[in-house]
């Protein structure tokens, strides 16, 4: 278990104090949908895992519509102890709350944002990040909105990714497109904000 994707004893340990958390708190206020935790570590966990691989030294990551914690953060603790500043933007706030109590348990450096993404201040991150939250073409201003100049946005997405391209308007994005480790069908798509100038 140690050895899996390369992260370290403590961070399993404090993903398992994570885990147990959510399940405690899931069953007050729906974070992640119940059937999917019979696959947590690979549908939950490592889907998470695999956006820190991607990005090996961000300063600040904000991820949009956190819910529960993914992949904000199990992010967080991954990167417990580096420079990375996490903040997790979360509307909804029982999760927000959950996301606070999370992050206090387990002494993260991370902050959550009970607001709207569509108004919470500019957070100008080098990294965004955004599960499960909207279509591309309506998570594209959202991102706009957070990501500084020279930032990149990794969005898992699924089946329906080619669609949701050729939908979006990705003027001022170099893209790129991962396959996952973890969803058959789906990809890890990379926007980099490229500069204007030049
Ligand atoms: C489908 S859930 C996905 C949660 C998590 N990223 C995951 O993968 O499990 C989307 C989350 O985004 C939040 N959300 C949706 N629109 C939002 C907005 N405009 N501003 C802030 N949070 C929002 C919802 O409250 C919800 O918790």
């Amino acid at each position: 278990m140690s050895e899996v994707m390369g992260v370290s004893r403590e961070t399993w340990q404090d993903i398992g104090r994570y885990e147990a958390l959510l399940r405690t708190w899931n069953s007050r206020i729906q974070l992640v949908s119940p059937s999917s935790l019979t696959e947590w570590q690979t549908r939950h966990v490592e889907d998470a895992l695999q956006l820190v691989d991607i990005a090996p030294r961000p300063r600040r990551w904000v991820d949009l519509g956190s819910g529960g914690g993914l992949p904000g953060i199990v992010v967080a603790i991954a990167f417990r102890g580096s420079l990375t500043r996490i903040t997790m933007i979360e509307s909804d706030q029982r999760k927000a709350t959950f996301l606070r109590t999370v992050c206090r348990t387990l002494d993260l450096d991370a902050d959550v944002l009970a607001e709207r993404i569509e108004t919470a201040p500019p957070q100008a991150a080098d990294i965004v990040s955004a599960r499960a939250l909207a279509p591309l073409p309506r998570l594209l201003p959202l991102v706009r909105r957070h990501l500084a100049p020279g930032g990149t946005a990794i969005l898992p997405k699924g089946a329906s990714y080619r669609q949701e391209l050729e939908e979006s308007d990705l003027t001022g994005f170099d893209h790129e497109i991962l396959p996952s480790r973890t969803s058959p069908d789906g990809v890890v798509l990379c926007l980099h904000a490229v500069s204007r100038e030049g």
